[in-house]
């Protein structure tokens, strides 16, 4: 088995054209393996949001190739019509904020995607509920999200983006919402869950004390993406 869980190889995208071109990423290449937390880290408007989402098959890049797990996805153009099912089936995504649905309680909240994608309602809340044990908040599936605290918002929101069990979560800034104690336990939070359920996580932030908690980082130079490791 491949260790290989996103593989990127002269990845070109830019925007716009003439007097608004604007060249975000250039001939980047790097690997993220199964069971690493890697942090992307850039100044403001430097394309870690356009990386993350072509990564997400949101955004078609303009050129260069892309593999999640051993499935070729891009190779110039995407290689399915059906992007959709690629992310639903690989992917989980965390934002910064939570975007939990304030009129539906925690466990529904986690059980809504799983069942619009067929997962029967017995097994969409035994997982949700697996899922808010290994989070230490089983005793809230019946609280509403106004009644968590922002950092226990973002631990259901986390386990949502497991609920499909993906290979691959990307987090745009998971973290800028809390303040640095909650900051530190979600990033411990994503490393473990990054070892123990051999997920490969792409995390945005601007927050330097979080590299600390990483495997690698990515950086994005000049329109490069350089990859650092991390030494502690
Ligand atoms: N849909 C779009 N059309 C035109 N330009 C875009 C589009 N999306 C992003 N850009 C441009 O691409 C560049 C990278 O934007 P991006 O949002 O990826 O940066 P970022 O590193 O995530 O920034 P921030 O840290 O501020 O969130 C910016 O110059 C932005 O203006």
């Amino acid at each position: 088995m491949t260790k290989q869980a996103i593989r990127v190889e002269k990845l070109n995208k830019h925007f716009g054209k003439g007097d608004t071109f604007v060249d975000v990423i250039h001939d980047a290449s790097f690997v993220v393996n199964k069971g690493e937390l890697v942090a992307l880290v850039a100044p403001s408007g430097a394309g870690k949001t356009t990386l993350l989402m072509m990564l997400g098959c949101v955004d078609e890049p303009n050129s260069g190739q892309i593999w999640l797990g051993d499935e070729k996805v891009y190779d110039d153009k995407w290689l399915t019509k059906e992007t959709r099912k690629i992310r639903r089936e690989k992917i989980g995504f965390i934002f910064q904020a939570h975007y939990l649905i304030p009129f539906l309680n925690i466990i529904d909240n986690l059980t809504l995607l799983p069942q619009a994608n067929g997962t029967s309602d017995e097994d969409a809340k035994k997982k949700a509920r697996e899922l808010l044990k290994y989070f230490d908040i089983a005793d809230k599936e019946k609280s509403m999200p106004t009644q968590l605290s922002g950092g226990q918002n973002q631990r259901v929101a986390i386990a949502r983006a497991l609920a499909n069990n993906p290979q691959i979560i990307l987090a745009d800034e998971p973290t800028a919402a809390l303040d640095t104690e909650r900051s530190i336990d979600v990033v411990k939070m994503l490393k473990k869950i990054a070892l123990e359920q051999d997920v490969a996580i792409v995390m945005v932030t601007h927050d330097e004390r979080m590299l600390q908690y990483c495997d690698k980082v990515l950086k994005i130079e000049n329109r490069a993406v350089v990859v650092e490791k991390v030494i502690v």
